[in-house]
């Protein structure tokens, strides 16, 4: 078991620190008493945003690195979240992304893989049900891999589903009631458990089936808002620095108990029934609830009660997921 680390002692990495989300991110995390040094990373602007977040009145040290420094950003971290990469436009799928991202995600991977193959690996950039696997798969390579500590943020699935639902059940308190959101992060892959919310039963069908539809595009509603100029990055700021904060409050801090949904390599839990549900689905990567400790993934949930539709929901996100994740995984396998 690894050390706890100190307060004083925690990097924080930010790839892509100059983009939509990653300002907006990296200004949520500046307020962790809990980071000690927030690195910010990106290939255009690094310095300067650094430099107007370094006068923040907070704990952290904030430093800004360029395309020549990506190794001294990296150096010792002990979080690494990502959101470098392009987003979508009006008409294209999270897949598109893929020819681009792609080649960006690896070569991070790889550079985390060198300067800090302790740290945890947060993953944004999509396509997240891919681009999971290409990091996965680079740090295999390098012997590296600890599946307890690599994950695919989709807490802004869970994020829009809370506010989503409470839009249509008034007693539902957004900030409180937590959806569990499993598959993983693109149209039919996200699986809203909306079975299990108190106040479910008083929900039709047709609200049912136009609330689910909702959650697994809300990323579209987003691109086609800002027609043209980008997808989702002040809702996904909030809910990367949402993810972020637990994995440092159950690493650092040593809170037990907090659990998120996320999308997990499903090897990050021996236990018989996370192994069932992989022999099963024949799925490697799942978003599921997850528990952390100090180490990372300290459980994974089992997938809850779904009712018989939730469970034609699942039926059509298993193929797309594998095709997925296969394409992730075989980018760096097969190269
Ligand atoms: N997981 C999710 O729920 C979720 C939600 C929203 C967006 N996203 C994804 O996040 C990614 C970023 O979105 P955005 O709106 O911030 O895009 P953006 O274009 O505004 O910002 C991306 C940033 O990445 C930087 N970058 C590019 N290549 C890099 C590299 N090799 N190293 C470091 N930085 C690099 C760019 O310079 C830019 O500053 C997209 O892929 C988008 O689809 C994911
Ligand atoms: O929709 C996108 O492309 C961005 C993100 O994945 C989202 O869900 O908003």
């Amino acid at each position: 078991m690894s050390p706890a680390p100190e307060h004083n002692s925690v990097k924080v990495v930010v790839c892509g620190a100059a983009g939509g989300i990653g300002q907006p991110l990296s200004l949520l995390l500046k307020q962790s008493d809990l980071i000690s040094h927030l690195a910010l990373f990106d290939v255009v602007n690094a310095a300067g945003v650094a430099a107007d977040l370094s006068h923040i009145n907070t704990k952290s040290k904030v430093t800004g690195h360029g395309r020549e420094s990506m190794d001294e950003a990296l150096q010792g971290a002990h979080t690494v979240v990502i959101p470098a990469g392009v987003p979508r436009k009006p008409g294209m799928t999270r897949d598109d992304l893929f020819k681009i991202n792609a080649g960006i995600i690896r070569d991070l991977a790889e550079g985390v893989a060198k300067n800090c193959p302790d740290a945890f690996v947060l993953v944004i950039s999509n396509p997240v049900n891919s681009t999971v696997p290409i990091v996965a798969e680079v740090l295999k390579k390098h012997g590296i891999f600890n599946p307890k500590k690599v994950f695919g943020i989709s807490t802004l699935d869970v994020v829009r589903s809370s506010r989503f639902v409470s839009e249509v059940i008034p007693s539902v308190d957004p900030k409180s009631t937590r959806v569990t959101v499993v598959g993983g992060h693109s149209g039919v892959t996200i699986v809203p458990i909306l079975s299990q919310i108190p106040g479910h039963a008083s929900l039709t069908q047709e609200q049912i089936d136009a609330l689910t539809h909702r959650i697994q595009y809300g990323g579209d509603e987003v691109v086609k808002a800002k027609d043209g100029a980008g997808s989702a990055t002040l809702s996904m700021a909030f809910a990367g620095a949402r993810f972020t904060n637990v994995i440092l409050e159950a690493t650092v801090a040593g809170k037990a108990g907090l659990v998120e949904s996320t999308y997990v390599n499903l090897a990050a839990d021996s236990s018989a029934s996370t192994q069932a549900f992989r022999e099963k689905t024949q799925l490697d990567y799942f978003a599921l609830d997850v528990e952390f400790g100090r180490e990372g993934v300290s459980k994974i949930h089992a997938l809850p009660k779904v009712s018989a539709y939730e469970q034609t929901l699942l039926d059509a996100a298993i193929p797309e997921l594998k095709a997925n994740i296969e394409k992730g995984a075989s980018f760096i396998t097969a190269a």
